[in-house]
């Protein structure tokens, strides 16, 4: 991590520390604050060169260009007849022109074959075009036996003729790093012989959710408990963002099972995520459990709606983000935090560029924070749900984007534009 982030960090601790023993409220970082700062603690992405085909759904590291031509030598787009234009360029239904069939070239053969005038060869789809043809004429323009074909059809120079290099010549940049690979890049790099791509290596992440209220679906609801939302949706966002999730635990409101938890983390993880315990109630345990760790606190506390009690720390050199419990705090912090930093390399799907939409519908905006809401957003501009609260999970079915409205309070108009996040 750079010096600059530890003394930001420090600095906030040492102020959160005085204000306690003031017993005046911690001072809270602002939401890019804690953008820079996590962005500083994670570490440099590495790279990994492996066969392309394993490489499906990670992010190029460096260009791929192309080794050939593609495609190598002009082809034909059609099963037909290869021939010279000029000679049947009066050619039509009632003048057909007879021309000499010379030899025929099927795909997969290389010809030698020099077509002299009013010759022509009898040539199948993608087979190479002999020299001195610039056209083809398909077979359904024809009439034809071994040795005359009869043309119906005044072909123009290139019809049905696909030159060497129509879809890339050797040397041309394919793809840029940044570009995610999916199975239509894979098509295209074989195509050019590149067996091996260099990407970014998978980032590991670990989670663990916390708080005794906590339970899987193997077993029916108990009274005072609520299902583990949380832990599914960080695994599978971070799949989704190209994260291999290496560890995912429930650990309950237990001080030392939190701290075990964590430390089995540390073994192979590159992120600790934590939901829930970050608040100042009896059960809230993270903050104690980073303490006792010796780990570094960067932050606790943003200034933001969901997620205020959100906190960073370093423990042992790994990132831990304790991320609030309410679900939409965790949506909406792990997006702005680590999204931003696990999307930045990648230059097309989840590039998560700040946009000004238009509000199609009226908002009333309370609280004088900072305020991240859900929203679903197309060409003519941003839906928000009717209601938007930071335990609901129904109306993030749909959801594409978050909202983010500036401090103080005050009532935006349809029509306005605000900042908008694709997720
Ligand atoms: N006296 C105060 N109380 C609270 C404050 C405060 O400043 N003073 N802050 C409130 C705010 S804001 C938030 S946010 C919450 C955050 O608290 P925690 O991060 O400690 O989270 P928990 O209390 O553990 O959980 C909050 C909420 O979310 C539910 N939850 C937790 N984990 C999951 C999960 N894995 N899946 C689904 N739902 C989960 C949990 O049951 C709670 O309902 O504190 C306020 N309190
Ligand atoms: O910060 Mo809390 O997530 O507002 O509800």
């Amino acid at each position: 991590m750079e010096d600059s982030a530890w003394d930001a960090g420090n600095a906030i601790i040492r102020s959160a520390h005085l204000e306690r023993r003031h017993k005046v409220r911690p001072s809270r970082v602002t939401l890019e604050q804690a953008q820079e700062l996590f962005k500083t603690c994670m570490p440099v992405r590495k790279k990994e060169e492996k066969q392309s085909a394993d490489c499906l759904e990670q992010i190029l590291a460096k260009p791929v260009y192309a080794a050939v031509t593609q495609p190598p030598f002009p082809r034909s787009a059609m099963d037909g007849f290869a021939l010279r234009s000029r000679d049947i360029c009066r050619a039509d239904m009632q003048h057909p022109v007879t021309l000499e069939v010379t030899g025929c070239v099927c795909a997969g053969q290389k010809t030698e074959l020099v077509l002299k005038p009013y010759q022509a060869v009898r040539i199948m789809t993608g087979s190479m075009i002999p020299e001195g043809a610039d056209c083809v004429v398909k077979q359904e323009d024809a009439e034809w036996d071994e040795r005359a074909v009869r043309i119906y059809h005044n072909a123009k120079p290139g019809e049905n003729y696909c030159p060497a290099g129509e879809d890339f010549s050797a040397g041309d940049l394919l793809a840029e790093a940044g570009t995610l690979v999916d199975s239509y890049l894979l098509a295209a790099v074989t195509a050019t012989g590149v067996r091996n791509l260099t990407v970014y290596k998978r980032l590991k992440a670990a989670v663990i959710t916390t708080g005794d209220e906590l339970q899987n679906t193997e077993t029916p609801l108990q009274p005072g408990k609520i299902y583990d939302a949380n832990g599914i949706w960080l695994c599978t966002r971070l799949r989704e963002m190209d994260c291999e999730v290496v560890r995912y635990q429930t650990a309950g409101d237990d001080q030392n099972k939190i701290a075990d938890e964590i430390r089995e983390a540390w073994k192979e993880a590159d992120l600790i995520l934590t939901t829930g315990g970050v608040s100042v109630g009896e059960k809230d345990l993270l903050p104690g459990v980073i303490e006792n760790l010796t780990g570094n606190v960067l932050f606790h506390g943003i200034q933001v709606k969901p997620g205020m009690p959100t906190m960073l720390s370093v423990v042992k050199g790994t990132p831990v983000l304790s991320l609030s419990g309410n679900p939409f705090a965790v949506e909406a912090l792990f997006e702005v935090l680590a999204g931003g930093y696990l999307t930045d390399m990648e230059a097309s799907r989840y590039l998560q560029k700040n946009q000004m939409k238009i509000l199609k519908q009226t908002f009333v905006k309370t609280g004088k924070m900072k305020r991240i809401v859900k929203g679903r957003c197309d060409e003519s501009g941003v839906y928000l749900p009717q209601i938007q609260k930071n335990g609901q999970l129904k109306n993030g079915i749909g959801s594409n984007c978050l909202v983010i409205f500036p401090e103080g309070e005050r009532t935006y108009a349809e029509g306005e534009a605000v900042r908008v996040i694709r997720i």
